[in-house]
């Protein structure tokens, strides 16, 4: 590249440019270099820590003690792993072969990718940056991050940087952080086809089962969750456990928070900070709606949370919607394990999944039955520290791996290779044109013929494959071929990599005459071999003849375990075998002293009478199996008891303070009347109704019998006072008829209009009309509902005689009005004055016809006796017919005619509709 063109490029297409310039002078790739860069970046470390703890300090408030701790001890470990088996990972790795290939070097060979590009976060900035540069440097790589020399450039910076960075070309991206840059992150890559590994976040699910030790789960939960004030991406972020352990899970860790970072962790070195105000915003935010059950205390200023535990969390509730990272740790209530397991299954596949239990089956079973980038039980965060053990995530929680040697294969080209002779080629007839039913008998044996079987079968397979390469096998058509077959064998027998050892040997033989060569054979067993077990790691070679004393050292041989329990496995795995596993090894139990072979020692765990263990009840207690019995029957406070008298099941400490408010608790009449069976539910309903004894009141008392006598006199004392009862119930039938007329008045009052304008309907007309021309003698009046001529105004009242009145009586309708006494009769103009108008309204439908209503319309004649002033005090309804001279109506008794009636629609539906509009003046209504 010329100089002109490098000096026009960006910061970071420059660093990247170096690095590949670098990475293409081949300088990576040797072993020494690869070594020597490794210990260079461990002196880096060492030299640098004081400085590197002081950084993060700064930035995170973390301790002196826990950057080392946490990070750069970790490191240092990482990379002398990787300086110890540097050799070793770079090898080629000869993989299994088939008959196919028996005669050829199959192997993979590790090799560099080219630029790495590893991009870290804030929150372990050394772990998670210097750590993938280890598996980069390993593997052979040029890669573009801190600390610098010219192969690793440094690109530091933000969001721009970043994204300038991705534009260029890499042969691997390494990123940690956030899945949502996870995505951008991969979408760069994938411009340029790039692998990336991404090491993101989640939801890690801490299941505390109730078969634990709760004082030890705790203790490590509260440290993985706590430490670097809970931004570790693999740290719990939430508890999942069944709601009678809440309290005490609660309890123990708000110990260990106190224990670990004092009373007041604001002063305490060891407990961290937010890294800035956005995610001390964030955090605060997402304990909206939780309820606070420790903790809580934050200072925006100082970007303080104090260890923070929320309880009775929903799975709905905001902290659980997005990863916490942060020292808010909720607890769920399940029912138990299986429902954990739905939780998780139900949500992204977490960084981490945390198992506290004792039983080892659930955690197995848990394993078994869920997914995470890694899996710890009984402890937290812990996996991270172990090398030989992939760290990474899995779906959402990332893609792809790292430490020790998985660092390495994760930032190498894993190159598959095949190396075969110019020779031998009549082998590969059977692959070429033209293709035969026999040649495609041979592919067949040779493609499908591969795998491993025990030492026995390996020898008559050898002695077999000897004879058979001795012989001279006669094709009646091709004596290369059969040549060529002999020479595949012996090659095969010499390579030592077998087919199974129910090997189908049904070659199709031309001629089955076999001859043995015995020099052919020490030929053969003279040639140098690898052990048939080099591929799973065993170093020996020799003379082929050599092999089965080999074999039965060899440590990588199947071999029978000698205490014949079935079991066949390699000779390594013996020692652990025959101490754990055996089902025929003796062992003694730690509790009882006595002797067991495997199986039964296996069936003795979990019942045997001298282990210490937690009372099922979990109250708390703990004793040997063999007491464990009369505890659970007699001296647990936790054992259920039935109560005696409600016969429902309560705990033993929870008994006593039922049964003094059992419903069915026997209980005495307070009048001690003697009554047997008397409950506390019964008790009140007994002395007001049941109890003999008790002083009960008349039954009259409503009437206003004051007399009280025992229950069993209430029946004479009826008898004797029936003429008080009676004069008492006259009395209250009297005042109800009052009341009874004043309600009425009231109602009346309020139905009536206030606008001078009474719409009348009068219903079942011609049922009226027929009853009074079937009277001999008087008329039917019937009565509208009062109404005002204004607010404040004259309280008036229609009449009707459907049978008429007076000249009209027998054919017309008459109509009057009348003037009633008033509410504000006191402050009105004397007579009457006003100008009334009665209608017979016409119901015919307008659409149809114009309706034409009947008026009549007159002025009150001041000197008309009917619109004086009515007698104050005759308030109340007309009805009933009694009033006096001053309350008699005016109107009209030849109102309408029946005849005229029945002209138009006046009835209609069997009713008639009567409309009095009274003529206020609008000086009144002003007024
Ligand atoms: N799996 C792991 O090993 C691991 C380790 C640490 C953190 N994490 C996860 O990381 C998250 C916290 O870290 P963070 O994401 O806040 O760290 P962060 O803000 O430091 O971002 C990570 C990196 O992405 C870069 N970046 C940010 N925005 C970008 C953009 N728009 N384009 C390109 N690059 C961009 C940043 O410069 C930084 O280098 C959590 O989810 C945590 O669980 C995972
Ligand atoms: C104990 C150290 C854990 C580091 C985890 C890295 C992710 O945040």
């Amino acid at each position: 590249m010329n100089d002109f063109l490098f000096r026009s490029m960006s910061r970071e297409q420059k660093a990247v440019e170096r690095a590949r310039k670098a990475f293409l002078t081949g300088r990576s790739q040797s072993l020494e270099y690869r070594i020597t860069q490794l210990k260079n970046l461990l002196r880096f470390i060492r030299e640098r820590q004081k400085e590197i703890a002081e950084g993060l300090k700064k930035d995170l408030r973390r301790s002196e003690c826990g950057t080392p701790l946490y990070e750069t001890l970790g490191l240092e470990n990482e990379i002398n792993l990787a300086v110890r088996n540097l050799k070793e990972w770079a090898a080629p790795r000869p993989v299994s072969k088939s008959m196919m290939t028996i005669s050829d070097q199959v192997y993979i060979q590790p090799e560099p990718l080219g630029v790495v590009l590893v991009i870290g976060a804030w929150n372990y900035p050394w772990a998670v940056t210097i750590g993938p540069l280890i598996g980069a440097i390993a593997a052979g790589n040029a890669a573009v991050i801190k600390p610098s020399e010219e192969l690793y450039p440094v690109v530091t910076g933000g969001v721009t940087e970043t994204q300038e960075l991705l534009k260029q070309r890499f042969d691997h991206i390494f990123y940690t952080g956030n899945g949502t840059v996870g995505k951008i992150i991969m979408e760069a890559a994938a411009k340029h086809l790039t692998p990336t590994t991404l090491e993101l976040g989640g939801k890690s699910p801490c299941y505390i089962d109730s078969n634990c030790d709760l004082a030890i789960a705790c203790r490590r939960v509260a440290w993985g969750k706590f430490l670097n004030c809970g931004q570790t991406c693999i740290a719990p972020d939430y508890i999942l456990c069944e709601p009678s352990m809440q309290d005490r899970v609660i309890e123990e860790l708000k110990k260990n928070i106190k224990d670990f970072y004092t009373e007041d962790p604001t002063k305490c070195l060891d407990y961290g900070r937010i890294i800035n105000q956005r995610h001390f915003k964030r955090l605060m935010a997402l304990l909206e709606g939780s309820t606070i059950a420790v903790g809580g205390e934050n200072n925006e200023s100082d970007c303080y949370i104090g260890p923070t535990i929320l309880r009775d969390v929903k799975p709905d509730a905001k902290v659980m919607q997005e990863e916490i990272f942060g020292p808010l740790l909720p607890i769920l209530t399940v029912s138990g394990a299986d429902e954990a397991i739905k939780f998780i299954n139900q949500r992204e596949k977490p960084l981490a999944l945390y198992i506290f239990s004792s039983d080892d089956k659930l955690i197995k079973r848990m394993i078994a039955e869920t997914s995470s980038g890694g899996v710890v039980a009984n402890d937290c965060l812990m996996h991270f520290s172990v090398s030989s053990l992939p760290f990474g995530g899995v779906g959402n929680s990332g893609m792809g791996c790292y430490h020790g040697k998985h660092g390495f294969d994760n930032l190498s080209h894993l190159r598959g290779c095949l190396i075969k002779k110019l020779k031998m080629e009549n082998v590969n007839k059977m692959r070429y044109p033209p293709h035969t039913v026999d040649k495609l008998g041979w592919a067949r044996f040779f493609i499908l013929k591969h795998v491993d079987f025990g030492s026995l079968g390996r020898m008559m397979l050898l002695a077999l494959m000897v004879i058979f390469a001795a012989v001279i096998v006669q094709a009646p058509n091709s004596m290369e071929f059969n040549m060529a077959l002999s020479n595949a064998l012996c090659a095969f027998t010499a390579d030592m990599a077998y087919t199974e050892s129910k090997v189908n040997l049904n070659i199709p033989l031309w001629n089955e005459e076999i001859f043995p060569d015995m020099e052919l054979e020490q030929q053969i067993l003279s040639l140098p071999i690898r052990c048939i077990h080099s591929e799973e790691g065993c170093r020996w070679t020799a003379q082929n003849k050599l092999l089965q004393a080999h074999l039965s050292v060899c440590e990588f041989n199947v071999v029978s375990c000698p205490n014949r329990c079935s079991v066949k496995l390699l000779r390594r795995e013996l020692p652990e075998h025959m101490q754990h596993d055996c089902a025929k090894r003796k062992l003694h139990c730690d509790h009882c002293g006595d002797e067991f072979t495997g199986e039964a020692y296996e069936n003795h765990q979990g019942v045997c009478p001298e282990e210490s263990v937690y009372c099922e009840n979990k109250c708390g207690a703990r004793m040997v199996r063999r007491v464990l019995g009369q505890h659970s029957v007699s001296e647990c406070p936790k054992r259920k008891l039935p109560c005696r008298y409600c016969k429902k099941e309560f705990l033993y400490d929870t008994l006593q303070p039922h049964q003094q408010q059992c419903p069915r608790f026997p209980m005495q009449c307070p009048n001690r009347c003697g009554t047997p069976g008397i409950t506390r539910e019964t008790l009140m309903a007994h002395v007001k109704e049941g109890c003999s004894t008790a002083m009960v009141l008349c039954p009259f008392r409503e009437a206003g019998c004051k007399h009280k006598c025992p229950k069993t006199a209430v029946g004479r004392h009826l008898e004797e006072a029936t003429h008080t009862h009676l004069s008492l119930l006259s009395g209250v039938v009297n005042r109800q008829r009052l009341e009874l007329r004043e309600l009425r008045r009231a109602v009346e009052e309020l139905s009536g209009s206030r606008d001078g304008t009474l719409l009348w309907k009068l219903t079942d007309f011609s049922q009226r009309l027929q009853e009074v021309k079937s009277r001999t003698s008087g008329s039917l009046e019937l009565f509208s509902p009062a109404f005002y001529s204004h607010n404040y105004g004259y309280r008036l009242q229609v009449s009707a005689f459907p049978n008429g009145n007076g000249s009209g009586e027998g054919s017309h309708l008459s109509v009057y009005i009348r003037v009633l006494p008033g509410e504000y009769d006191g402050l009105l103009e004397w007579p009457f004055p006003y100008r009334v108008s009665f209608s017979l309204l016409d119901q015919s439908d307008p659409a149809l016809t114009k309706p034409q209503h009947i008026t009549e319309t007159f002025i009150p004649d001041p000197t008309w006796k009917n619109f004086q002033r009515p007698r104050p005090g005759a308030l109340g309804s007309v009805r009933g017919g009694c009033l006096d001279e001053s309350m008699l109506g005016f109107g009209y008794p030849k109102f309408i005619s029946h005849e005229e009636m029945k002209k138009r629609n006046y009835i209609r539906d069997n009713a008639i509709f009567i409309k009095a509009t009274i003529d206020v003046v609008q000086k009144i209504l002003n007024s």
